[in-house]
């Protein structure tokens, strides 16, 4: 997360009045992540993590998100729990921002994943799929195909400053992708932004999932898609077919992939890397002034991008054939 609103102590502590966790004894801006504002409190009864929601998450969709961590959670995945307030609200409101205040999580998250940890990946994320699969709420993905031309408008006028012919080659490449999508694979609760900033481990064991905050109904396998993205690629952006291997062997040990998803997983990997680029670009060119946050390359996805262009079938990415 980052720090886009700033929050004063007697705001802070007026909010917690609402809730039974204790005395404020201090609290600080975490400057990780691009999305919301997030700060880490420390009650007398223990850590907590306030989040304020900023651009990309629409009001009316927190109930989605505090339903899905309070239902993964009563089936066993590890993920934060809504604080409720004395009167069993989730939500509420602070410096004017809609907030919310989940339990902490231990762990942390792997700078340099190994083929180990892609597995624990792999698992995990069949497992939120099987969990997520009797979820009463639905949500449609903000950001999926249909989006992602309005985002490269957005971008479109100084696109080409971070680097010559960009906006070209992601326009042809939306060509591709809006005719080809495809739209009839298995559909469920997705997490859509699974990034290893986002999974905990406690030594080697993987011990939580983070911000779900982009997750919704959508393509199961487009999820894979998005962990073999930001998963599977070397600093030097060669994609590792091992780890890619591990996270699709993990995953099918607990929800085997049908024909069709892996046929369609070059071209999700392609739309997972558009979705990333895209949102990547249009932060990149639009930093608020003032705001705690590090935006995060855009050209790494337009990298991974080009790999997927070369892919012919999903044993690229390490599938048995
Ligand atoms: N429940 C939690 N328990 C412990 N730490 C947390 C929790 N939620 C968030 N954090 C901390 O805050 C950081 C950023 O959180 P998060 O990934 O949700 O932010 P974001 O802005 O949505 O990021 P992203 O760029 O991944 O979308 C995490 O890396 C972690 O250090
Ligand atoms: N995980 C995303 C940020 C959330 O959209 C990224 O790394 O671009």
């Amino acid at each position: 997360m980052a720090v886009y609103t700033d929050v004063t102590t007697d705001d802070l502590a007026r909010f917690l009045s609402r809730y039974d966790i204790g005395e404020l004894l201090s609290y600080k801006g975490i400057a990780e992540g691009v999305e919301n504002s997030n700060f880490l409190v420390h009650t007398s009864k223990g850590h907590f993590i306030l989040t304020l929601y900023e651009k990309r998450v629409a009001e009316k969709d927190l109930p989605f998100f505090i339903g899905l961590m309070e239902h993964l959670a009563a089936r066993g995945l590890n993920c934060p729990q809504p604080v409720k307030t004395s009167d069993g609200s989730a939500l509420g409101m602070l410096a004017g921002r809609p907030a919310a205040i989940v339990t902490f999580l231990d762990g942390l998250w792997i700078r340099k994943p190994s083929v180990g940890h892609c597995a624990a990946v792999g698992e995990a994320l069949a497992q939120l799929h099987i969990a997520g699969s009797d979820f009463a709420m639905t949500r449609a993905n903000a950001l999926s195909v249909e989006s992602w031309r309005p985002l490269l408008d957005r971008a479109a006028a100084r696109g080409d400053d971070v680097r010559p012919g960009l906006c070209a080659e992601v326009a042809k490449e939306l060509d591709v992708l809006e005719k080809s999508w495809p739209r009839d694979l298995p559909q469920g609760v997705i997490h859509a932004d699974l990034f290893p900033d986002n999974v905990f481990f406690l030594g080697d064991k993987l011990s939580g999932l983070i911000d779900f905050y982009f997750a919704c109904t959508d393509t199961l396998a487009y999820d894979v898609a998005i962990c073999l993205n930001c998963w599977c690629f070397e600093p030097d952006h060669a994609f590792n077919v091992t780890k890619g291997r591990a996270l699709l062997k993990a995953y099918q040990t607990v929800r085997p992939l049908s024909a069709a998803e892996c046929a369609a997983l070059p071209i999700l990997a392609r739309g997972a890397a558009m979705r990333f680029l895209l949102t990547r670009l249009v932060d990149w060119l639009a930093v608020p002034e003032g705001a705690l946050v590090k935006p995060k390359d855009p050209l790494e996805y337009f990298r991974k991008l080009r790999f997927h262009q070369s892919v012919t079938s999903a044993t690229d990415y390490g599938l048995d054939a």
